[in-house]
């Protein structure tokens, strides 16, 4: 017998988390439960304000109607589903069916949004590879130079990812490389979307020698029938966020196409609660064991749901303690 339970929550965030110049006070997301003779599978589905295109509402209705389907004994079209909803229904059948291995990767790269006494402690905490990931184009592009240059200079086993956001325009992109010595250049693993337009990312990637990962780019290319990632060659990386691309199927495609290419593919974290955090730990162990994943996140929440992120240790809250707001 199939039934299935669909759960809202509503988990507050650590204050001072600000999303694409927006204050993300709480997130809101839903928590849907498969289960089927005695086996349970969760998803999470919790569309990203500012980067998702469906809203809350968009996913309730979808998933209501296809928790009705399913119910009746229909398996799920992930490719016609919002992709926040294809990623939770599709990670809940993984787990209903025993697919998605318990072990996960936890170990984070961590994430320095620009004051380097934050991350110097943390840095040496690390044993093993130390790789840490600093948002740069919140500042000027040369302090963000600077900055990167100094923490390269002073930790020389130290790998950093960057993270621009599409910040700069080709003149600030530049602005920051000429602050950073070739011989540097080599531990930046990649810089996230330098540019406001991917043409100039790429121009930049030839001319400084300073490796580029597309995120923004692959979740807008993604979203067109006619997507092919061979054409999004001239980046070293893609960043797969899971809740912005879609069913777990699409994201492996994804992940072995990559590999094929000689892409790097990293997992990463559009803010879930610590439910979907760690499952999409155990898809990175699974898929990517040798990448560190993106998904330094939980701590940008006040509290965990569910699920303990390992070593973190915000209060959890009961998602039967969260309003249950369908069955079937
Ligand atoms: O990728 C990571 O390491 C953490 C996740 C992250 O940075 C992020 C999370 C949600 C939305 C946007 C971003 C981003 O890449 O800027
Ligand atoms: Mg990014």
């Amino acid at each position: 017998m199939r039934s299935a339970k669909l759960y809202r929550y509503e988990l507050p965030m650590d204050s001072g988390v600000i999303l694409r110049e927006e204050r993300l006070k709480q997130r809101e997301g839903f928590v849907v439960e498969l289960e089927l003779d005695g086996e349970t599978g969760r998803g999470e589905i919790a569309p990203l304000p500012g980067f998702s295109l469906e809203s809350m509402d968009d996913a309730y209705s979808q998933l209501v109607e296809q928790l009705a389907l399913w119910r009746e004994g229909r398996t799920f079209e992930f490719d016609k589903l919002y992709p926040s909803v294809a990623f939770g229904l599709s990670m809940a059948q993984l787990e209903l069916e025993n697919q998605l291995p318990q072990s996960g990767c936890y170990q984070a790269a961590p994430l320095c949004s620009g004051d380097p006494d934050e991350l110097l402690p943390k840095l040496n905490a690390m044993t093993g590879d130390k790789v840490a990931k600093i948002k740069v184009g919140l500042y000027e592009p040369i302090r963000d130079g600077m900055l990167v240059s100094l923490f390269l200079e002073s930790i020389p086993d130290l790998t950093l990812r960057l993270d621009a956001n599409r910040a700069w325009t080709a003149e600030k992109a530049q602005q920051f490389a000429k602050k950073v010595a070739p011989s540097l250049r080599g531990r930046i693993a990649f810089i996230e979307e330098p540019c406001q337009a991917p043409g100039d990312s790429f121009s930049f990637a030839i001319n400084t020698g300073i490796a580029i990962a597309w995120d923004e780019t692959l979740q807008h290319a993604i979203r067109k029938d006619d997507f092919k990632l061979e054409d999004f060659n001239g980046a070293k990386a893609i960043i797969i966020k899971p809740t912005l691309i879609g069913s777990v199927q699409r994201c492996i495609e994804l992940i072995e196409r990559a590999k094929a290419l000689g892409i790097k593919a990293v997992i990463s974290s559009s803010i879930e609660s610590s439910l979907g955090l760690t499952q999409l730990a155990r898809l990175a162990q699974w898929q990517l064991p040798d990448e560190v994943p993106g998904l330094d996140t939980v701590g940008l929440f006040a509290q965990q749901l569910e699920v303990a992120w390992p070593g973190c240790d915000l209060p959890l809250v009961r998602l039967a303690d969260q309003s249950l707001i369908w069955r079937s």
